[in-house]
């Protein structure tokens, strides 16, 4: 039998050092959200892509991590948090991401929770923000110093660059197995999730930073009929005040974020999408664990 290799790697990191690009990158799909707001990702969600490296049929199972939180301590932050340590606790490889030139003590933190016995790959991205290229070689140095590291990768998620050498020094870690999923899956998450996540990510890059992190989206109705998807969703906020900040003047802001979700859904789904949003307050979601639960925050 031809031989395979197989696994599971979680991407890790701080918040907003590009972990979500990544993923998309690496899998050539728009599956995990991305924005300039820290925090962006909240759930765990599985990417995968099946492809031929240095001559060997590989699965790469990517596990997209939210940004370890150390600031704030409410019910929805233990919630992420307890998922980055769900997704290292059983997996083949880590992909530990900073940013260039920046490396703080959130970022030692995350790397102090990476297991020891699984090969760890530390991926310094965004080198395209670098004028002078020279300047990567010494941070690069002072990466490498920090631990033993299968490998350290230079790399921008955003402008797909050296990703191929970031899949190939990451092959090699990887088990000799058959593989997990059929070739041709991509993710985990059924469309419903997908849904709402893109929905939540209009709003994160649509209404502007005075957007309070905790609101969120839920899907209340999603079916086929005759081959269009149609989906009701809620956008659930704390505050009055954050419900006109959604909807803006004359509804305009929720039209916007509503279509430009419906055309991403449409690309994704491969097909067409009739979707309607309404925005509502529930106060004080975000500190309460049993409506977290509800709300498929596992
Ligand atoms: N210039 C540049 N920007 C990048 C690159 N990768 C990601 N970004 C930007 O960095 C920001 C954060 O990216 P995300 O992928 O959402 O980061 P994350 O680590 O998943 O963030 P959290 O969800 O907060 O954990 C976005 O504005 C991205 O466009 C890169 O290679 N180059």
């Amino acid at each position: 039998m031809e031989t395979t290799r197989c696994g599971v790697i979680a991407v890790v990191g701080r918040p907003n050092v590009g972990k979500s690009t990544l993923m998309n990158a690496l899998v050539r799909e728009h599956l995990s959200i991305t924005s300039s707001k820290p925090q962006t990702t909240r759930h765990r969600v599985l990417g995968v892509i099946t492809e031929t490296v240095k001559n060997t049929p590989t699965q790469f199972i990517f596990v997209d991590t939210p940004g370890f939180q150390t600031k704030h301590s409410n019910a929805l932050n233990k919630t992420m948090n307890r998922a980055v340590m769900t997704a290292l606790a059983d997996v083949h490889a880590v992909l530990w991401v900073v940013e260039q030139g920046k490396l703080t003590s959130a970022d030692t933190r995350v790397l102090e929770l990476c297991p020891q016995h699984v090969p760890l790959i530390a991926v310094v991205n965004k080198v395209d923000m670098l004028k002078d290229k020279g300047l990567v070689l010494p941070f690069l140095q002072k990466v490498a110093d920090l631990r033993s590291f299968a490998a350290v990768v230079p790399l921008s998620a955003e402008s797909a660059l050296n990703l191929d050498a970031l899949k190939e020094a990451l092959s090699t870690t990887l088990p000799e197995q058959a593989f997990y999923y059929d070739e041709d899956m991509l993710t985990d998450r059924p469309e419903k999730f997908l849904a709402a996540e893109r929905i939540r990510e209009k709003l994160f890059r649509l209404v502007g930073d005075e957007l309070p992190y905790t609101c969120t989206v839920v899907i209340d109705r999603f079916v086929i009929e005759e081959g269009r998807r149609m989906i009701h969703a809620s956008i659930l906020v704390d505050r009055a005040s954050h419900k006109a900040m959604i909807i803006g003047k004359g509804g305009e802001k929720l039209k916007r974020i509503a279509s430009e979700a419906r055309q991403d859904m449409e690309r994704l789904f491969d097909g067409s999408v009739h979707l309607e949003t309404w925005v509502k307050v529930r106060g004080g979601w975000a500190d309460n664990a049993s409506v977290l639960q509800t709300l498929g925050y596992d």
